[in-house]
């Protein structure tokens, strides 16, 4: 077969020489730097970032929604499984959609996917707010999830590919703190609408109005100049990068599209160099054609590499267990006898959105690794000081319901220390790894872009799906201690493999980006690059 084929040869595998050279002579030469992003590129982010919005939305409503469904709401009330499969549906249908996404985004183009995304926005939230049975709700969770998949792969993507090197980070991180931005929305709507009746499908419901809005407003907004070039439209290309560098002179531009088609064309050699050695017999095209790019992510060294920092980078930010407090911290509030129990778990979303704001305006300066080894500590210091807390908080003996055992704790001291220790997690988490992870389209080249991203996105969504799975299990067999423990146990992995394999990225060009993890993970390689110029400047 044509894939064994080419794994007997995949050892010899190397980029033509002219392309090694090429990407010598021009490794970290950065693109010229405008001092500021040009209001184009600010409403490009903008808009595409609704998506986080909607994202963050659809995901940190459920909590609120599924304490306000009424006995009479839906067909019979909610039993224990309905509410896990109406809350894992939305993470396993965003992980089917995503690598899927991906392919799409290369076909069609990246704002075709966030466009197909809104329609699944809209269809999804309005098919949970009319329906009458659960079987209807946990199907209208599963097209959110799809939205969701969708969406999450291609926005970091589209602002990337868009975005000149030196903002490129904060850029993205916008798109995060929309994110955080919609989950604070939808704790405060669940708060209010909760007291209401029938205010649950309000939740669901509102979630098609920004998703509409987007889709009018990216209508008109254009495609990445990366994906135009690679299409064969140059000229629409050039008109695109005249508008993102507009504050700058025109030879910046000019220059971005000679390092965009020149990457293309190494990659092009580079694919020829690879495919000699595969013989598919073309029956369908596009399915020769993800062959090839599959072949080409996983046997090109520099690929390969890229795809284990993305993976291993989404694996983390979910494995450390964020999204068990984003999800449950209501639950988790209401055992340790709080009386607001939804206003508490507020905070955890506030502080998320406003450590994501204080990421924004540093991880350009400050760098995405030099981000990551700083803040992992102080997660675990969370988490850590979290499982001490509920030592401390004294259970009764080690009976079967260890939740029910918490409830009876209610008034020590330790359970505020419990809700400090996890705001200090959620700090470090917020401004290093819940947002450094989806830089993970700058790791690949062009070619294998979106497909990389895609597997990386629905390694978060796989990851995501298992968490919110046995959180709860984890608490009441294992104890809080022991769950808590762990997270900080991954954690504690996750910094050495950080350490170890994640370089350097910031100001860098996406064009840059093969030669850095051409020959090894570029730690060293990234450290000895000199400052780009805006950078020395600030
Ligand atoms: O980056 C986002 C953000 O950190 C969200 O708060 C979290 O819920 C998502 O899972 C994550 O992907």
């Amino acid at each position: 077969m044509a894939g064994d084929d080419f794994a007997a040869q995949a050892p010899l595998m190397r980029e033509p020489e002219s392309a090694r050279n090429s990407i010598d002579n021009n490794s970290f030469i950065s693109e010229g730097q405008p001092t500021s992003p040009s209001a184009f590129i600010w409403a490009l982010s903008v808009a595409a970032g609704i998506s986080g919005i909607l994202f963050g939305y659809d995901t940190g409503v459920i909590s609120s929604t599924l304490v306000s469904i009424g006995p009479a709401d839906l067909s019979h009330p909610l039993s224990t499984l309905d509410k896990s499969l109406i809350t894992s549906s939305t993470s396993l249908f965003a992980l089917i959609a995503s690598p899927l996404a991906g392919i799409l985004a290369d076909r069609c183009g990246r704002k075709y996917v966030v466009l197909v995304s809104d329609v699944l926005f809209v269809v999804g939230a309005l098919w949970q707010a009319w329906t009458v049975n659960v079987t209807g709700l946990v199907m209208g969770r599963s097209i959110i999830g799809l939205a969701v998949g969708g969406a999450s792969l291609v926005v970091p993507l589209y602002i990337s590919e868009l975005s000149p090197s030196a903002f490129r980070g904060m850029l993205v991180t916008l798109s995060i703190l929309f994110i955080t931005g919609g989950q604070v929305v939808a704790y405060v709507l669940g708060y209010v609408l909760a007291q209401r009746a029938h205010g649950w499908r309000w939740m669901v419901g509102l979630g098609a109005m920004p998703a509409g809005f987007q889709f009018g407003l990216l209508l008109m907004l254009p495609e990445t100049p990366r994906w135009l070039v690679k299409a064969g439209h140059e000229d629409a290309a050039r008109e695109v990068l005249m508008k993102v560098y507009v504050s700058d002179t025109n030879t910046t531009a000019e220059r971005v599209l000679q390092d965009i088609k020149k990457e293309i064309f190494e990659e092009e050699s580079t694919s020829k160099l690879i495919h000699t050695h595969v013989h598919g017999d073309d029956i369908w095209p596009w399915l020769t054609q993800l062959q090839h790019r599959m072949t080409e992510l996983l046997y090109v060294g520099g690929n390969r590499r890229g795809l284990v920092i993305a993976c291993f980078l989404q694996g983390l930010q979910q494995l450390c267990g964020f999204n068990s407090i984003m999800y449950f911290s209501a639950t988790i509030f209401s055992l340790l006898g709080f009386t607001s129990p939804i206003l508490t778990s507020l905070w955890v979303a506030v502080t998320n959105f406003v450590c994501t704001l204080l990421a924004l305006l540093i991880i350009d300066r400050v760098g995405r690794r030099a981000i990551l080894l700083r803040s992992i500590p102080v997660m675990i210091a969370g988490l850590v000081l979290c499982s001490v807390s509920y030592h401390f908080l004294g259970l009764p003996g080690n009976d079967v319901n260890v939740l029910q055992q918490i409830q009876s704790a209610a008034s020590s001291p330790w359970a505020t220390f419990i809700v400090v220790s996890l705001l200090i997690f959620v700090c470090g988490y917020a401004i290093g790894v819940g947002n450094i992870a989806w830089q993970q389209s700058e790791l690949f080249p062009l070619s294998v872009r979106s497909l990389g991203s895609g597997f990386a996105t629905a390694t978060n969504w796989g990851c995501n799906f298992l968490v919110g799975l046995t959180f709860l299990p984890l608490m009441e067999y294992l104890t809080p201690v022991w769950t808590f423990s762990l997270y900080a146990l991954v954690c504690l992995v996750g910094w050495f493999l950080a350490w170890k394999i994640y370089p350097e990225t910031k100001g860098m060009g996406l064009e840059d980006m093969r030669g850095l993890l051409r020959d090894g993970w570029g730690v060293k390689k990234s450290s000895d690059r000199p400052a780009s110029p805006r950078l020395r400047v600030s």
